[in-house]
């Protein structure tokens, strides 16, 4: 059981996922997660903010007869996204008086997603207030956090937002408040680095809306709760719209180690002059870890050979999801080798097409690199010594 109380008549009841490693059969998860799903007990009106994922259905529905839930008047459906909506279809069937209450966008990915019965859902719009008889919810819409049909819903009496997988964090933990702020603090930016990233413009306007509000709480669908609000804003304020950090980021791979030898003589010279630099080896990298040093860095620099005419397969996943993950980097580059040609360069520069660069003439050796290719990295570093330094 995983019960775990908030404030007065307001518990966490859903579930820790200490095993899961994988999100959407993509996004690694090395903290494991958590469905949070919040019960409120109020005077007159009992809701439950979000379920869980389907197949942990079952758990939610021990942990609320465990909290002697007898009623449920409304399931408040925040995030459509299977992982809060699956157990809906449950929670309904064992609480047949209950009625969703979710956006307009909502109920209609409900009923796609779910089948669930149009006369179950009913549709809330921005501002509107339920009241509970002693405390009042208010629906927030903030659309796509990460989804087009995303809301927040505000519990006014106590200040608590419930803001499902806005300011989220992957991270599996006993703890029901944040305790250790250096953990959250890395396991909500790879969480935004990865989910909320690429709506990045949208975020600012959900943010400024939701600062708004008298803030005690934050309740987040995955991760612990912010007792201290102020702790995520500032974070996300800095993630989504902090002037980029003179930091240079390079993911590479090499076969036969000409592109590897660029590389390393380029971290060198990026660190002799002072310059944060992270390679990423791409053969086996985690690519979450990438992921969240894009949040930050001014410079990508790509390293790749020329592979049946194109970037190696390795880089074009991985700059294929850098350029879907937006993120607000400046400038970028490429180092890499061929044998006898191809269009590795068009390649890499084309995928990278959504972001807002300015490239810095590539340096492509002809098999391993020779004196004036070690120069071209000089010239590189100098580019971005000035550009960033
Ligand atoms: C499977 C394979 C395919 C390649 N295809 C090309 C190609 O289409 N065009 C080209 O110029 N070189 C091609 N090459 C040669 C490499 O790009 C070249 O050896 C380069 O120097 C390797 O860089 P690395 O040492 O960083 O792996 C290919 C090499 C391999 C192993």
């Amino acid at each position: 059981m995983a019960i775990r109380k908030l404030v007065k008549d307001i518990h966490s009841v859903g579930v820790i996922d200490w095993d899961r490693h994988l999100f959407d059969e993509l996004i690694p998860l090395p903290g494991g997660t958590s469905y949070n799903a919040y019960f409120i007990e109020g005077k007159e009106i009992n809701v439950l903010i979000d379920t869980v994922e389907e197949h942990y259905g079952e758990k939610l529905l021990d942990n609320l007869a465990e909290l002697n839930v007898e009623r449920i008047d409304y399931v408040i459906s925040n995030h459509s996204e299977q992982d809060h909506s699956g157990a809906i279809p449950a929670v309904l069937d064992s609480y047949p008086e209950a009625t969703v209450l979710t956006t307009k966008k909502g109920k209609d990915m409900l009923e796609k997603l779910l089948h669930l019965d149009d006369d179950r859902v009913e549709v809330v719009a921005d501002g509107d207030t339920l009241s509970l008889g002693d405390r009042t919810l208010r629906f927030i819409e903030t659309p796509w956090v990460h989804w087009p049909e995303t809301m927040s819903t505000y519990l006014v009496e106590d200040e608590i937002l419930f803001s499902c997988d806005f300011f989220g964090s992957h991270f599996a933990t006993s703890d029901l408040f944040v305790e250790d702020k250096d953990e959250v603090y890395k396991a909500a930016k790879r969480y935004y680095a990865q989910i909320m990233m690429p709506f990045r413009k949208i975020i600012t306007k959900n943010l400024d809306k939701v600062e708004e509000l008298e803030l005690d709480m934050i309740a987040p669908s995955h991760g612990p709760v912010y007792q201290e609000p102020d702790f995520i804003f500032d974070a996300y304020r800095d993630w989504v719209d902090g002037p980029v950090k003179p930091e240079v980021v390079v993911p590479y791979i090499s076969m036969h180690g000409s592109t590897g030898e660029l590389v390393d003589y380029f971290v060198d010279s990026l660190m002799e002059k002072g310059i944060k630099v992270t390679p990423f080896n791409l053969r086996d990298v985690e690519l979450g870890q990438l992921a969240m040093a894009l949040v930050d860095a001014a410079v990508v620099v790509v390293g790749s050979p020329t592979v049946l005419t194109a970037a190696h397969p390795n880089v074009s996943y991985a700059v294929s999801l850098a350029n879907a993950l937006n993120p607000k980097v400046e400038y970028a580059s490429i180092i890499g080798s061929e044998g006898w040609g191809g269009k590795m360069v068009d390649d890499i520069v084309g995928s990278l097409g959504k972001l807002d660069l300015e490239l810095f003439d590539p340096v492509i050796s002809k098999g391993k690199g020779l004196e004036d290719d070690f120069a071209e990295v000089d010239r590189l570093v100098a580019e971005i010594e000035k550009a960033i330094g």
